[in-house]
């Protein structure tokens, strides 16, 4: 691997954790919107809300489909469904770019045009490049490969799992955008040339969900780190870094507590909390 990739470590990612203060509110602490979900995958909005919360932020909006907001709310009582004012977005978990009605087309277009600073998964990551929010976009191997060749940028699958470093990095050049590429080792990198890898303590972590607690975590740093965000968008990239580090660390605290054995994406969400402390006392 090129040299100039670093592993991102405890001591870096505890840069990016920040607790409350006496004179925060729900709202100073940062809210998220999240657009995700939809009646083939509500799994997905569940775990990006629930792992959200458990990454610590002031409060989470989700107003997708009410089935979705319905098992949402089931899980996770304190989010709030009205529509209404956030300082971050995280659009496109659990939602199938093919099967887009023209409503929630209009939602992630309307997340975008909002200039806040956004985190581009799954079935929304065909929209990059329409904006220029502060965007972080987090594809794995098989997403990338697609939305490179969208661009008529001619790669394969196979071809980003073998040179994953490489192809985040031309993502992000051509794209313009910070580019969390997800995989065993999963690389975070911009296009002014920061680039970091993050090797998953556990292997455990292949599994369906996970990726959408990925999702929540980032999401929930980001709207934290709103007011920073507005004057520099550079530490996008470090808190996609501390989000892919917190996800691994929380998975491989998850597995622990079951002696080494399998965990779900939910488990993953639950071990956050421990994670976020153990960084915050670095
Ligand atoms: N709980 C939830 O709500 C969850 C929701 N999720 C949400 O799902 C959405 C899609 O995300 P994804 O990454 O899974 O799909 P994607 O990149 O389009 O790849 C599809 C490819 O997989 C392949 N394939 C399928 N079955 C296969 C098999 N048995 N064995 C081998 N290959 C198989 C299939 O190949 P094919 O069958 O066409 O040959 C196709 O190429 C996304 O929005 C995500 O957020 C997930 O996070 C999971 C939890
Ligand atoms: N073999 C592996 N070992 C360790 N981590 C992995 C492995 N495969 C995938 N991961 C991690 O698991 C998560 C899977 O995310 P994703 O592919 O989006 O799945 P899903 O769409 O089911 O949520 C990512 O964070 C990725 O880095």
């Amino acid at each position: 691997m090129d040299a100039s990739w670093q592993e991102w470590t405890a001591a870096d990612a505890a840069r990016w954790i920040v607790a409350p203060v006496a004179d925060d509110d729900k709202y100073s602490r940062g809210v998220l919107g999240i657009v995700a979900g939809s009646p083939e995958y509500p799994g997905a909005a569940v775990l990006a809300v629930e792992a959200a919360h458990r990454a610590g932020l002031g409060m989470v909006r989700y107003t997708g489909p009410r089935a979705v907001r319905t098992a949402v709310l089931a899980r996770r009582p304190e989010t709030v469904t009205a529509p209404g004012r956030v300082q971050a977005w995280l659009i496109g978990s659990g939602i199938d770019m093919g099967r887009r009605s023209f409503m929630l087309l209009g939602d992630l277009q309307g997340s975008l045009a909002s200039g806040l600073p956004v985190v581009l998964d799954a079935g929304a990551l065909d929209l990059v490049g329409t904006h220029t929010a502060p965007t972080v976009i987090t594809p794995h191997a098989r997403e990338l490969a697609a939305l490179l060749a969208s661009r008529e940028i001619d790669t394969s699958i196979a071809q980003v799992r073998a040179a994953p470093a490489e192809w985040a990095l031309r993502a992000a050049k051509e794209l313009g955008v910070v580019v969390l590429l997800k995989g065993a080792v999963t690389h975070v990198c911009d296009p002014d040339g920061d680039r970091s890898t993050i090797t998953a303590p556990t292997h455990w972590l292949a599994s369906a969900g996970t990726g959408d607690v990925l999702g929540g975590i980032l999401g929930a740093l980001v709207a934290t780190h709103h007011e920073r965000l507005a004057t520099d968008a550079g530490v996008l990239t470090a808190l996609a870094a501390t989000a892919a580090w917190v996800h691994g660390e929380a998975a491989s605290r998850a597995t622990a507590a079951v002696d080494g054995g399998p965990i779900t994406a939910l488990d993953i969400a639950e071990a956050i909390p421990p994670v976020i402390g153990a960084l915050l006392a670095h």
